[in-house]
């Protein structure tokens, strides 16, 4: 594996942000709180402003925060204070009008329909003509490469490639916003860094496509974001946020220049606090 030089780094560091320059906020929390019946104060304080076109991985440990954040940003939950808006209006406009999806960690597929029903299913609820529906199947299987497999059922695909078809769903209504809770978070380590070049490739395809992105694993989260919120528990909060200055495409090499490992050691400490 090639390693890519310091001085590329260095040169091109601003590049990434060239991307964002100008955009408009795409999602804005101010002072969010979440507060479940029981009292679990789940987030607290959250202010956060994403433009579109980010790539925001958000890392903690278990319990911080994270999918409470994503349920938010959703609209699938209510805070118990303060303001959040996502394209301009209430996160649940932005879920209405299917500008917004969502990847879990679970592929979460229909068993008894082929790739190409489960792929379909967000237009098939939303009265698309089928026409429409097999063109836009066709388009998004080919970016995760699974277009020879539109007929199989999912008991036929290996974990990773029903992942795909996940990803796959989740971008036929080209959302401008996509939520993706531990993604890959059930597979095997290969095939997990397999999946992350295919992500950024799909969003580096779409300047405008915004991805939120939640990960235990602060090496993913270094390789893929443009930025990284790093969250605290008890109660949950955003402690820091660090960017990721080095430009995109990231090569493999990326994984083991002195840039990264920095930026990996500065998450760690953000996490001790
Ligand atoms: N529906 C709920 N009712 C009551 N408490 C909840 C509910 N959902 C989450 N919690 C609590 O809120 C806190 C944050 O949970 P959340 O699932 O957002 O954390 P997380 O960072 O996503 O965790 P993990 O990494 O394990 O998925 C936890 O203490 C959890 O027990």
């Amino acid at each position: 594996m090639m390693a890519i030089s310091q001085e590329k780094l260095i040169e091109a560091s601003a590049q990434p942000f060239s991307r964002l320059s100008d955009r408009q906020t795409l999602v804005e929390l101010q002072q969010v709180e979440k507060i479940y019946p029981g009292g679990t104060v789940a987030v607290q304080d959250a202010n956060l402003h994403i433009k579109e076109g980010e790539f925001v991985s958000f890392v903690g440990p278990s319990g911080c925060g994270k999918s409470t954040i994503f349920r938010l940003i959703a609209g699938l939950s209510e805070p118990s204070g303060g303001s959040l808006q996502v394209m301009g209006g209430t996160p649940e406009a932005a879920r209405k009008s299917s500008q917004l999806s969502f990847v879990f960690q679970d592929a979460t597929l229909m068993p008894w329909c082929s790739v190409i029903d489960n792929v379909t299913l967000p237009l098939q609820l939303r009265g698309v003509p089928k026409k429409t529906q097999r063109e836009e199947a066709h388009r998004v299987l080919e970016l995760v490469g699974l277009q020879d497999y539109h007929k199989s059922l999912p008991r036929q695909l290996s974990g990773g490639m029903k992942m795909r078809v996940s990803i796959a769903r989740s971008l036929i209504a080209h959302p401008g916003l996509l939520l993706m809770d531990e993604p890959f978070g059930a597979l095997d380590e290969i095939t997990r860094q397999t999946l992350q070049h295919e992500l950024l490739a799909i969003w580096q395809k779409n300047p405008k496509m915004t991805v939120l992105f939640v990960t235990h694993n602060v090496f993913e989260a270094v390789f893929l974001s443009t930025r990284i919120a790093v969250m605290t528990p008890r109660p949950g909060k955003i402690a820091q946020q660090i960017d990721v200055p080095v430009p995109f495409p990231r090569e493999e090499g990326f994984r083991t220049t002195s840039a990264f490992s920095e930026i990996v050691t500065r998450v760690n400490e953000a996490l001790k606090h």
